[in-house]
């Protein structure tokens, strides 16, 4: 069984757990309560290449990465930073995630959340936006396409902005086929979780340019978003160097301010 599956079949089973204990329509007379979500379209398309900040405690690929005792705190240094948006990683099994983080940087921060789980339901979308997420990420290679419209269909209709995750040329089609707007092309192979900076490079020449082009994974600083950036990146997705190294605001701040150099305020 791949990685892939073996994370799909726990997500399955803590879903159906969550399911039982809150009926839908009880998130959905909760949803009715929470603001509607910021506009993280606009957010990114701002001149530069923006920063996604990522709250990760542990990983597949590396294990256990940082305790996080206090994940707004984490959340207040990737904000007073300067990132565009926020990823919280939910999943509890294998990244040591929940919803209660998210919740918890919600409560710190005014800036946009993106809710980094494996979504297979609707019903995730509902818990996203009750916990104060604006973005959802979907990744192509967990859905089948008639779920993968229809996830992107139901988060926008809630508001919620989709990241539509792929790893190739054929998912980048299946991903504009769906109506994606912001697209992340994930360096980390799903099946062996190596690292591959040049998948963006490789990939990003399949996305058209009216298109958000997000490069996720493997941004260890400065040097690495300049790299992405050349090969078209509109934003990065970092996380472990974040939450391994010694002073995320300034790490946040650094990428900050090599995405904002006067070349590449003006590409779009
Ligand atoms: O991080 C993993 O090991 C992993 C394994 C399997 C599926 C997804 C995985 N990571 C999720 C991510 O996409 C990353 O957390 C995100 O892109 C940040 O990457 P990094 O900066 O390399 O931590």
């Amino acid at each position: 069984m791949s990685v892939l599956d073996e994370i799909l079949d726990g997500v399955r089973d803590d879903l159906a757990a969550r399911q039982a204990q809150t009926p839908l329509e009880r998130l959905k007379e909760k949803a009715a309560a929470v603001p509607r979500p910021h506009d993280v379209v606009a957010a990114l398309r701002r001149p530069g290449v923006q920063v996604i900040a990522e709250v990760k405690r542990s990983s597949p690929s590396k294990g256990a990465l940082s305790a996080i005792a206090d994940p707004s705190a984490l959340a207040t240094d990737y904000a007073d930073g300067g990132a565009c948006v926020i990823s919280v990683l939910t999943e509890r099994r294998r990244f040591g995630g929940s919803l209660e983080d998210l919740a918890a940087v919600r409560a710190a921060v005014p800036t946009p959340l993106l809710r980094k789980d494996f979504v297979v339901s609707s019903y995730q979308l509902w818990e996203a936006l009750v916990h104060g997420a604006d973005a959802v990420l979907l990744i192509v290679a967990a859905l089948e396409q008639d779920a993968l419209v229809s996830l992107v269909e139901r988060a926008e209709s809630l508001g919620l902005t989709p990241l539509v995750e792929v790893h190739t040329e054929k998912e980048v089609e299946r991903a504009l086929a769906a109506g994606a707007t912001v697209i992340g092309v994930n360096a980390r192979d799903l099946t062996t979780l190596k690292v591959d900076r040049d998948t963006f490079a490789r990939v990003a020449p399949a996305i058209p340019d009216d298109r958000i082009k997000i490069a996720e994974s493997g941004v260890r600083g400065p040097h690495d978003l300049l790299a992405y950036a050349s090969a078209g990146a509109d934003a990065v997705l970092v996380g472990e160097s974040l939450v391994t190294g010694r002073h995320p605001r300034t790490a946040v701040a650094d990428l900050v301010t090599a995405g904002a150099h006067p070349a590449l305020r003006d590409r779009r």
